[in-house]
């Protein structure tokens, strides 16, 4: 993974502060040199306009939607952008407000050449503090947005009362609980916080975050499960399979979070009063969108667990957005993490565990409506 381009996605519904972003990498002084893709929704290349940076080189996808498009189009820039390799450091995407990341993310994960000289480090996504709690009830790309993400930039937070803040927070962590989310205005975020995250090498992430792929609400029990090694359903290039490229709109648009809307005399768990006795919001449980931890202390066979991931994600992939794991399997001495999107899953062996670290394997899904029992007794089953 090592000398592989960084490439950080960034993505929010439209207007939530995305170009403010990308202009605030491109003008702090740090040192790192970018190329910057862009894609828009519409003919015209006004967000090339408005991305300053004179380094900086931006390129334009005016195809329309990058639900339909973004593989050829990102695989033929990603591909041009190789060819100049030393004249830049890492790579920025910026979707557009109406994308879902899916496709983007699975660019970095089929095709063979872009995976060779890429890998994604972070989906982050910028979200209105004033409008998110609205479109998450009217928009379907701006929920899946935020459980796409890695982190989750909560941008014009001088718009909104405390109040009204803490209650977007815990929608988002009801959404995505494994995200790191921060706070922002104008989206000034220390830029660490962005960049170089490496938010997909899962080792790193715990290294910094402990509590990473531990929620509290989800975490129902340390169910025993295997997870592991597992050499991905690479579709290749070519391929058609329309779930691949499933727009998730088409099943959503008459999702609008029925039951959730509890109001202030909800005495259940998900009200936004609901304080966990540290001073945070508990996460608003989203009736649509769900994650799902698995966990399971000691090793596990890859001869069961990857068929039966295999099978999973090509089976209950569409509503799977995002998996991720790591998994101790028997008889090897390295971590095998993986990484999905989708049906399309990426995974290999990493570090070797360390003296004194408990071998045991924690897996994560993120998706809507997803199948709990199924998930969770299929592992069983695998691990037992
Ligand atoms: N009050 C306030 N306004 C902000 C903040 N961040 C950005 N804006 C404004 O919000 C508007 C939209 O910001 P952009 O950065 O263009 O948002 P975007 O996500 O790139 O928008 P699209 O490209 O249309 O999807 C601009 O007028 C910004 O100046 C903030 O923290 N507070």
């Amino acid at each position: 993974m090592t000398d592989k381009i960084p490439v950080t996605v960034i993505t929010g519904y439209l207007g939530a502060g995305k170009t403010t972003l990308l202009n605030r990498i491109l003008t702090e002084q740090h040192g790192r040199r970018y190329a910057v893709i862009v894609n828009e929704f519409g003919e015209i290349g006004i967000d090339n306009d408005l991305v300053v940076g004179a380094d900086e080189e931006v390129f334009e996808m005016n195809n329309g939607c990058i639900c339909c498009t973004v593989r050829g189009d990102l695989i033929r820039i990603i591909e041009g952008l190789m060819r100049r390799r030393g004249k830049f450091d890492a790579i920025i995407v910026e979707t557009t407000g109406l994308a879902d990341p899916a496709p983007v993310a699975q660019t970095f994960f089929v095709d063979a050449d872009v995976k060779d000289a890429a890998s994604l480090d972070a989906v982050v996504t910028v979200a209105d503090a004033k409008w998110l709690s609205d479109r998450l009830k009217d928009a379907p790309e701006a929920k899946t947005q935020i459980a796409f993400a890695d982190v989750v930039i909560l941008n014009k937070t001088d718009l909104v009362s405390p109040e009204a803040l803490e209650e977007v927070e815990a929608r988002i962590r009801g959404i995505n609980p494994y995200a790191t989310l921060h706070r922002a205005v104008k989206a000034n975020v220390p830029l660490d916080a962005v960049l170089a995250r490496n938010a997909f090498d899962l080792d790193r992430i715990l290294e910094i975050e402990p509590s990473f792929l531990t929620v509290e609400e989800h975490d129902h029990d340390h169910h025993h499960g295997h997870a592991h090694h597992e050499r991905d359903h690479d579709c290749g290039p070519g391929c058609d399979n329309p779930e691949h490229h499933r727009h998730d709109h088409a099943h959503d648009h008459h999702d609008h979070d029925h039951g959730h809307e509890c109001g202030p005399d909800c005495g259940h768990d998900h009200h936004p009063h609901d304080h966990d006795g540290h001073g945070h919001l508990k996460a608003i449980h989203d009736a649509e969108m769900q994650s799902i931890s698995l966990r399971h202390p000691g090793e596990v066979d890859p001869e069961r667990f990857v068929p039966w991931l295999n099978e999973l994600v090509q089976k209950e992939g569409p509503d799977i957005l995002r998996c991720k794991g790591i998994v101790a399997f028997k008889n090897e001495p390295r971590r095998f993490v993986f990484q999905g999107v989708h049906m399309i899953l990426d995974g290999d062996l990493q570090r070797e565990w360390k003296d004194g670290e408990e071998r045991e394997s924690r897996l994560v899904f993120i998706g809507r409506k997803l199948k709990e029992d199924l998930i969770r007794n299929g592992f069983e089953t695998v691990v037992s």
